[in-house]
């Protein structure tokens, strides 16, 4: 790898900053969120977004809380500048809501921004140059003091169309692109001097927006920035500081969360991080970080699968299986020790909770393996646990319970799983529930062995002949037998021994498949056959009949087991 050609970031920002705090600061709030997925987002689509598809996003927005939205650079598209005409014109933006509008420092541009949200009750004009070396170099061929003279002539016309407006109607913000690799003296003069320009104060703020346009550095080195640029900004109490992190090295969320601490009260990025090249930050993923750390994010996330339906429509772009708190996989668990931890963790919680008198939904959270409960955000259990060669009898008994009501005992567990492993190994797919209800079912209910060797139940009955002594008259095979005990099921045994069975009940278990009158038994039986340990189990809606059922399940199993 030619790596020689790159110099490393501390070589290309020096930030004069030694005594941080952000280390030892703590999130405590949500900072002040806003999507720029129909702007930044959107000039990164292979096919922009059209009028329906920005109208269905921007609703989207809404409906989750976002309070400031950028709308678009409406003096670059006509689909743009419609869009924001119809915002203008439908009266239907919420009293609370701001849109934010982008231009570059161009007059002409500037002038058809204004035009565009003419009749607009608040909207916030967002002007942008880059100010980094290379940009200033190479692309727009400036040096220092030119460009902060370009960057102030253009904010001055901003400043007096904006007073133009009604007063107070128009807010404004600056962002210097590439804020990430310039000198931190040359950005705070230029900002400095806007916030002069437009006569920023604490009733009247004006945005300064610090973009990682292109990330280079580890999220330590913005958080120094950032720092640095809260510390000494003039006029801070009349500055939103906000920080806008790109995605390059994969660390976008980690510069917002560390910016954030450092003293940025805003954050700029896009649902799902869609965005320029590798993304912007993903204000969902950001957001659950905080809900998940107890923190309030005010947003809606409730129902995230419909947030991706309409972000993945808006876009035309899928959101990955594993992404954060919404891709289809991350709720779940194929590999036998989570589901081990998550099957204890989910019965603990539920236990938990009912000991504490409160609704599961209430109550805190701390099962394993799952950061936050898949229900915060609309997302059901039963995609939690799914079975394949690599589960173990957690998952499994897990999915018999929650979609079948089957409780095995824990000692059949590791049996019935070592069935399912040997399916799993051999097809190599996954096993779905109704797949292991079916391999269970073929396996202890009905295992249709041998017909031959297996011993099959004619019609039976049982008696108490007098108090505490049963008797059982049982057709085994086409043969009648009788057998007397103690209760009906010892007496069935008998009838066994009397065909030649010698049949011990190790362990016993039973309960109800549902509640109510009509609900199925079912009964689990641990036996030695002829000195063959197997299990079996019955299923009828008689307790008797299902135990009877479980221990003839043993005894035909046990035929299998010794000639396996
Ligand atoms: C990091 C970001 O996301 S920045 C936003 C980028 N978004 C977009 O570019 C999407 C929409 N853009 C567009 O549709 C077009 O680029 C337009 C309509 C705005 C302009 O198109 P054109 O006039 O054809 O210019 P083009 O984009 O090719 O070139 C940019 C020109 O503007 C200059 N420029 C670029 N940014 C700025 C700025 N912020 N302020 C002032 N001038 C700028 C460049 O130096 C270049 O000037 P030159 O023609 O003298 O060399
Ligand atoms: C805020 C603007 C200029 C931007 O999208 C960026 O720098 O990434
Ligand atoms: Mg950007």
């Amino acid at each position: 790898m030619p790596s020689h050609r790159y110099r490393s970031a501390y070589e290309k920002v020096s930030v004069p900053l030694t005594d941080r705090a952000w280390p030892t600061a703590r999130l405590t709030r949500a900072p002040l969120w806003v999507p720029v997925d129909l702007r930044d987002g959107n000039q990164a689509l292979a096919e922009p977004m059209d009028t329906a598809r920005k109208s269905e996003m921007f609703a989207l927005m809404l409906a989750m809380g976002y309070k400031e939205i950028e709308v678009g650079y409406p003096s670059a598209s006509q689909t743009d500048y419609d869009f924001v005409r119809h915002l203008a014109t439908s009266d239907t933006l919420p009293e609370d809501v701001t849109v934010v509008v982008f231009t570059p420092a161009k007059p002409d541009l500037i002038e058809r921004t204004f035009a565009s949200i003419e009749g607009l009750p608040r909207a916030m004009v967002h002007m942008y140059t880059a100010t980094a070396p290379t940009w200033r170099e190479v692309v727009l061929g400036y040096d220092r003091d030119g460009l902060r003279e370009l960057i102030t002539r253009n904010a001055a016309l901003v400043g007096r169309l904006a007073d133009r407006h009604r007063a107070g109607t128009v807010r404004l913000q600056f962002s210097p692109e590439v804020f990430n690799l310039t000198e931190p003296d040359y950005v705070l003069e230029v900002c400095d001097s806007l916030t002069e320009l437009w006569d920023a104060s604490p009733d009247r703020p004006v945005v300064h927006n610090l973009p990682a346009t292109v990330e280079i550095a580890s999220p330590n080195v913005y958080a120094d920035q950032i720092e640095y640029m809260h510390r000494n900004l003039a006029r801070r109490d009349a500055v939103i500081l906000s920080v806008h992190p790109h995605n390059d090295r994969g660390t976008g969320v980690a510069c917002a969360e560390l910016a954030v601490l450092a003293g940025a009260q805003r954050v700029e990025g896009c649902l799902f991080g869609n965005g320029e090249r590798t993304g912007n930050v993903d204000l969902v993923t950001l957001g659950l970080n905080l809900h998940a750390q107890g923190v309030d994010p005010m947003i809606d996330f409730s129902d995230i699968d419909e947030i991706r339906r309409v972000v993945e429509h808006c876009n035309r772009l899928p959101v990955h299986i594993r992404h954060p708190y919404v891709g289809d996989l991350v709720y779940t668990a194929f590999s036998g020790t989570h589901q081990d931890a998550i099957k204890k963790g989910m019965t603990h919680h539920a236990a938990a909770a009912a000991a504490a008198g409160v609704p599961e939904r209430e109550h805190p959270w701390n099962v394993p393996y799952l950061p936050i409960d898949p229900a915060d955000v609309g997302r059901g259990y039963e995609a939690v646990i799914r079975v394949n060669s690599q589960s173990g009898k957690g998952g499994v008994s897990y999915l018999l319970q929650t979609e079948y009501g089957l409780d095995l005992p824990r000692a059949l567990q590791p049996e019935f799983s070592a069935v399912v492993q040997r399916a799993t190994d051999a097809s190599g797919t996954e096993a779905s529930a109704g797949d292991l209800f079916a391999l269970f079912h073929a396996t202890y209910l009905d295992p249709g062995t041998d017909p031959d060797g297996a011993v099959v139940l004619g019609p039976w009955s049982t008696n108490e002949i007098a108090p505490g002594e049963h008797e059982c008259v049982c057709v085994l095979s086409a043969v009648e037998y009788r057998g007397r005990g103690n209760g009906p099921l010892s007496a069935f045994i008998r009838a066994l021994a009397e065909a030649g069975l010698k049949v011990d009940v190790l362990t016993y278990a039973e309960h109800a498949v549902d509640s109510g009158l009509d609900s199925a038994a079912v009964c689990y039986a641990e036996c030695r056959v002829d000195g063959e340990v197997s299990w079996g189990v019955g299923m009828d809606t008689s307790v008797l009949a299902a135990s009877v059922r479980a221990v003839l399940s043993a005894v035909n199993r046990a035929a299998v087991v010794a000639s396996s």
